[in-house]
């Protein structure tokens, strides 16, 4: 099944995924990229190191400190938190291009992002979604498994998870990655069904009017 169109007559939906380190928030965020191509990913910027095979621009914009900071102090993120000791952020002027396009966009960010997101001045319908692992043996294995971060940086991840799920209650939905099929078509259904909500909405004042209407012309 393909994806319905998000470019109805609304303007964009921020999609926010967050979930611990590992367990599968970005393989997610991809399938759903796949799935629809109308969506505008955020490319998010970090002060982190690029992993190998990771590229500027496509998976991160790399930036130095000076320079993240210097885009805080410019006002050019539209959140920004310090996450595993390292500065993360959304770049503001593609999202609202995006938006402005009538895209909905996805966020692949943590809690601080997602509150932030949620409060933000544009004043857009947010749709947020937590992602649970099954186990934390499983989340632990998952990061180990993905081959690319030192045993010190994964047991400091381990220890920062048990706070990151402490927020799963202010998420719209929460998901159980357990099966990756399973848990990506849940996503699927719960976009397509904010959509549809979304694009019915300014509709159903005037069929309620409608509606009325004729009781009236009934008595
Ligand atoms: N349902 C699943 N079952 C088994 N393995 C999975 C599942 N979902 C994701 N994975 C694997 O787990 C590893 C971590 O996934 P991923 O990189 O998507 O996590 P993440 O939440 O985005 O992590 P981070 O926050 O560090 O970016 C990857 O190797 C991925 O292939
Ligand atoms: N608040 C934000 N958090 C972000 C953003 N981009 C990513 N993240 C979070 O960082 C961790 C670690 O990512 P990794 O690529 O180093 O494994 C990840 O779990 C996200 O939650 C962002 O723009 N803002």
């Amino acid at each position: 099944m393909s994806a319905p169109k998000s470019t109805a007559a609304r303007r964009g939906l921020l999609i926010i995924l967050s979930s611990p380190s590992g367990a599968g928030k970005s393989t997610l965020a991809k399938r759903l990229m796949k799935w629809d191509p109308s969506l505008a990913f955020s490319v998010s910027a970090t002060t982190r190191a690029a992993r190998e095979g990771e590229t500027h621009g496509v998976e991160y914009y790399f930036e130095s400190r000076t320079g993240f900071e210097d885009m805080v102090a410019r006002g050019d993120m539209l959140e920004h938190a310090e996450v595993f000791d390292n500065l993360y952020g959304s770049p503001r002027g593609p999202v609202e291009a995006a938006i402005n396009d009538g895209r909905d966009v996805l966020f692949d960010i943590d809690w601080q992002g997602g509150q932030q997101i949620r409060n933000s001045v544009l004043g857009m319908h947010t749709l947020s979604i937590f992602i649970l692992p099954p186990s934390i043996a499983e989340l632990e294995r998952r990061l180990r498994g993905r081959g690319q971060d030192s045993d010190e940086v994964i047991s400091g991840r381990m220890k920062k998870s048990r706070d990151e799920i402490s927020h799963w209650p202010e998420y719209d939905y929460v998901l159980v990655n357990d099966d990756l099929d399973q848990t990506e078509e849940r996503l699927k259904s719960i976009v397509s069904a904010e959509r549809l909500r979304l694009s019915q909405q300014p509709q159903m004042s005037d069929i309620v009017r409608d509606l009325n209407a004729e009781f009236e012309a009934r008595q």
